[in-house]
């Protein structure tokens, strides 16, 4: 099922950047590709991945392997879900829609961005019946933070990720040389420019008055304020369950599980917000370790490979959402791109599983792993 591929595309996921950077506009190249500041934490995503070794086993009788998964009541064929990522219609005219369309036929979980380039109702539409989680940037204003919600629940989405490493954007040298913001020209705000409660605040009509909208949205989006205890807010509001993004400290992640929350995404945005962050990698055997079975632990940054997978999964995740890799996808093939970059990374999953003796993600541990040399400090 998973080994069909796309001619011209390199099944080397980890390659594909070098093959997306020549298909995106200077703009979309540097918002998407890059990391904050030095780039420091995305290496340091890297480098933890590759301190990690697999340990095959044989002779396990392994002819069948096994890949599915629930994670909190939500079926998929793999423990792999599609990372929340905004402005998607930089890499491709078709944005959101070629992503969430290439998902829903593998069945692979869709995360809807607060600051995706369609709305939660075009997403509703094209994604059909698949799974659908909805992530949240809680904006300042609660009734368009309610409103959020509403729609999120009446168009389908099932779970709810509330993302707390960007209160506000990092520090992020290739745009701020170039003076990009896609937001600021009313790209990646359509949830916003939808929204009953949003465009009651404006003055003017969005068309009329396009920069006030921008300006209104600007307003609205930090929100460094939010505490521990705004979350009963959400709890009061959201029937489905509810998962932290963006955790790298084992300390929050006990307090996600205090404050009756149902999972957590060790996560540093692909490097995108602190730079010199842990490795998110490297965070996430201690959050696994304080939560234990009382919620469920996701990961994302840095994932590029099946590989990748397996050490994620073998180190405490529960199931991993892919970043990047889906835009570069999206950049060079629209839909047919991220079809053939999800299918690469089931296929190479299945096949380490295979080569390293297991017959389901279910059977990995840390002893799956060893761990190489640290370099000295
Ligand atoms: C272009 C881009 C836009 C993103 N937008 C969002 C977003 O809207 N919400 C969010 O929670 N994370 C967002 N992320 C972060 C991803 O969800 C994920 O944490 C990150 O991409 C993982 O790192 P990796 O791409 O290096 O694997 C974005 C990432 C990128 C590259
Ligand atoms: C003003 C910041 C909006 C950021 C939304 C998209 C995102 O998360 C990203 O990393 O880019």
């Amino acid at each position: 099922m998973f080994a069909d591929r796309t001619p011209d595309l390199t099944t080397d996921l980890a390659a594909l950047e070098d093959q997306a950077r020549a298909a995106l506009a200077p703009e979309a190249l540097g918002y998407v590709v890059p990391s904050a500041g030095s780039g420091a934490t995305a290496r340091a995503n890297r480098e933890a991945f590759d301190r990690w070794r697999i340990v095959p086993r044989v002779l396990r009788s392994g002819a069948r392997r096994d890949l599915t998964c629930d994670v909190l009541g939500t079926s998929m064929p793999a423990p792999l879900l599609i990372a929340p990522m905004g402005v998607q219609t930089l890499a491709h005219p078709d944005g959101e829609l070629a992503t969430v369309r290439a998902a829903a036929a593998l069945g692979v979980p869709y995360v809807h961005s607060t600051q995706a380039a369609h709305s939660f109702e075009q997403i509703a539409e094209a994604g059909g019946d698949a799974p659908r989680w909805y992530q949240l940037y809680w904006p300042t204003d609660r009734e368009v933070c309610l409103s959020f919600l509403e729609r999120a629940k009446a168009t389908g989405f099932s779970t709810l990720v509330l993302t707390l490493d960007t209160p506000m954007l990092g520090w992020r040298p290739a745009d701020l040389n170039r003076g990009f913001l896609p937001f600021l020209r009313n790209v990646g705000i359509a949830n916003y420019l939808t929204d009953p409660a949003f465009l009651a605040k404006l003055d003017k009509p969005v068309e009329e008055d396009p920069g006030a909208a921008a300006l209104h949205w600007a307003k609205m989006f930090p929100n460094p304020g939010l505490s521990w205890a705004d979350l009963p807010f959400l709890r009061e509001h959201w029937d489905g369950p509810i998962l932290l993004k963006g955790i790298s400290a084992a300390e929050d992640a006990r307090l996600a599980a205090d404050h009756g929350m149902d999972g957590v995404v060790v996560s540093n945005h692909g490097g995108r917000q602190v730079d010199g962050a842990i490795g998110a990698l490297d965070a996430l055997p201690a959050v696994a370790d304080a939560v234990g079975d009382r919620i469920a632990v996701l990961f994302d940054s840095g994932v590029r490979t099946g590989a990748d997978t397996f050490k994620a999964l073998a180190l405490g995740a529960r199931a991993v959402l892919l970043g990047r890799p889906v835009l570069y996808g999206l950049a060079l093939a629209g839909q047919e791109g991220v079809d053939h970059v999800l299918r690469c990374l089931l296929a190479e999953l299945d096949l380490t599983l295979a080569l390293s003796g297991y017959v389901s993600h279910r059977g990995l541990s840390r002893e799956s792993l060893a761990c190489a040399q640290r370099s000295a400090p």
